[in-house]
């Protein structure tokens, strides 16, 4: 690995790369039919063979190569997976970027991994699988400041032979990269908000806004690709539900796109 770059932008580098793999794993699970689902708080809240062999896959692969690097996955599983599933992978787009100053001054002992093995674990179980995505988000200094997500179904629908999947970076003050920026047309309001964890203010925190429409969806990281694509105006889930790992690398990718990223807490 390049040593002479920001650490910054070689563990993101490494994460590219990893959540490139990982999403070649997910598809695995997919294709041989046994996800291996758990229920981990009732039927809303689930985890599969692919949330579990992901995350240790990453957190042992991410330690091997920054051992000083704090990472807090979403899933509580032992150590193990195969890490050398994921080696191998690095983005040489990544490390050639030239990293703000702030940025480049991070040690590895101060950046924090937050990562999402598999995010829209409901809508993977229920083959809604373009809605999955797997984040893996840097946190440093107590803000979001760069972020990967792969799309592993992205392009499924395009049928048999289409190239699957895609991987969307961002780094504050660099950019965002990997997707088709769009606005919205015509100044619509339509908002993007929850399929599966919906309740009454979730509902009328939407219907306040007056949207002209309103996109269900599951999955945060798949929501704020859906914004930065121009197919939606604002996500709105005024609920908890949401953890850091969901937020980090997407609000990252957002921020760097140029775009808001506002919590309200209740
Ligand atoms: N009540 C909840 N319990 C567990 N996870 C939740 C809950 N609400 C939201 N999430 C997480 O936030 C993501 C976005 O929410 P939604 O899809 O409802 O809009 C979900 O895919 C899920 O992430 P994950 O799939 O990684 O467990
Ligand atoms: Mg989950
Ligand atoms: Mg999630
Ligand atoms: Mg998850």
């Amino acid at each position: 690995m390049a040593a002479s770059a920001p650490v910054l932008l070689r563990v993101l580098s490494a994460a590219y790369g990893a959540a490139e793999r990982a999403g070649e794993i997910i598809r695995r699970i997919m294709s041989e039919g046994d996800l291996g689902i758990v229920e981990k708080n009732g039927a809303l809240d689930l985890q599969t063979k692919a949330d579990r062999l992901v995350q240790q896959s990453i957190v042992g692969y991410l330690a091997r190569h920054f051992p000083a690097l704090k990472v807090i996955g979403e899933e509580e599983v032992e150590a193990g997976g195969s890490p050398e599933l994921l080696e191998g992978s690095l983005s040489d787009e990544i490390l050639q970027q030239t990293c703000p100053e702030e940025l480049s001054k991070a040690q590895e002992n101060e950046l924090i991994v937050w990562l999402d093995p598999l995010d829209g674990t409901k809508e993977y179980t229920e083959g809604l699988l373009d809605h999955v995505t797997v984040l893996i988000g840097l946190a440093y200094q107590g803000k979001a400041v760069a972020g990967v997500i792969n799309q592993p179904f992205y392009n499924y629908k395009a049928g048999k032979g289409a190239q699957l999947g895609r991987t969307v970076w961002g780094v504050l003050g660099i950019g965002g990269f990997g997707f088709h920026p769009a606005a919205i047309p015509g100044g619509k309001c339509i908002v993007v908000t929850t399929r599966s964890h919906s309740n009454k203010l979730v509902n009328d925190c939407v219907d306040a806004m007056m949207p002209d429409k309103v996109v269900r969806v599951g999955g945060a990281g798949n929501k704020v690709l859906q914004l930065i694509e121009g197919q939606a105006s604002a996500y709105v889930f005024a609920s908890p539900g949401t953890k850091k790992w969901d937020t980090c690398a997407p609000e990252a990718i957002l921020h760097a796109f140029g775009a808001a990223c506002v919590e309200i807490v209740f």
